[in-house]
């Protein structure tokens, strides 16, 4: 058994589509522990692009940290996804940002098909703020408390994520 936190992207179709359709096909699989609402957050990168919609969970269950990223492939498969422009816009982005053992014991990786935890997720507030709105005592292993880290960046970033699916 391990523990993932898998962090949830989209900036083309219907976006609250794709990400709620991953989140019922986890839901399904019987290993979701808990889901952040919708965040639209501005898009993180060089690449123009539209919106994106966001949104962190955390699953468990019977997997490993590839066992995990091949799901993670297979939901982005069942959304459509073909463009691979990296840092492009997407139908549907599944990463996994970090991977727990039973013993509690982050699994860390340097193998770039599997880099754990994920080497950027802290400097993104696309993916800080809906975890610690789940999650307000999350630690991103090696980086600190996502509290810490959120504060870390510059409040135009965090303030630009903004809770979207209570609008609609
Ligand atoms: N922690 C991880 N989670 C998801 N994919 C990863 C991870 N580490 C490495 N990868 C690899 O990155 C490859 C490219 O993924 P993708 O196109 O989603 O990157 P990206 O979303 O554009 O960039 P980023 O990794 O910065 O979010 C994937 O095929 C995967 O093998
Ligand atoms: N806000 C936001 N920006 C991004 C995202 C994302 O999920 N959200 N994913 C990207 C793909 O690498 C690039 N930029």
């Amino acid at each position: 058994m391990s523990r993932a936190v898998l962090s949830l992207g989209a900036n083309l179709g219907d976006r609250a589509a794709a990400l709620r359709a991953a989140i019922t096909a986890l839901e399904d699989d019987g290993v979701l522990v808990a889901r952040s609402t919708l965040y639209e957050t501005p898009p993180w990168g060089p690449v123009e692009q539209p919106p994106y919609l966001n949104a962190v969970v955390v699953v468990r269950g019977d997997r490993d940290a590839a066992g995990w990223l091949a799901r993670a492939h297979e939901l982005e498969q069942a959304a459509g996804r073909t463009r691979d422009v990296r840092w492009g816009p997407r139908t549907l982005d599944v990463d996994v940002v970090t991977v727990t053992g039973d013993d509690d014991r982050p699994v860390h990786s340097d193998d770039p098909a599997l880099t754990l935890p994920h080497p950027r997720a802290h400097e993104r507030a696309f993916v800080l703020v809906p975890w610690d709105s789940l999650d307000p005592t999350a630690v991103l292993p090696g980086r600190g408390r996502v509290s810490d880290l959120l504060a870390a960046l510059p409040p135009e970033d965090v303030a630009a994520v903004v809770r979207w699916e209570h609008l609609h």
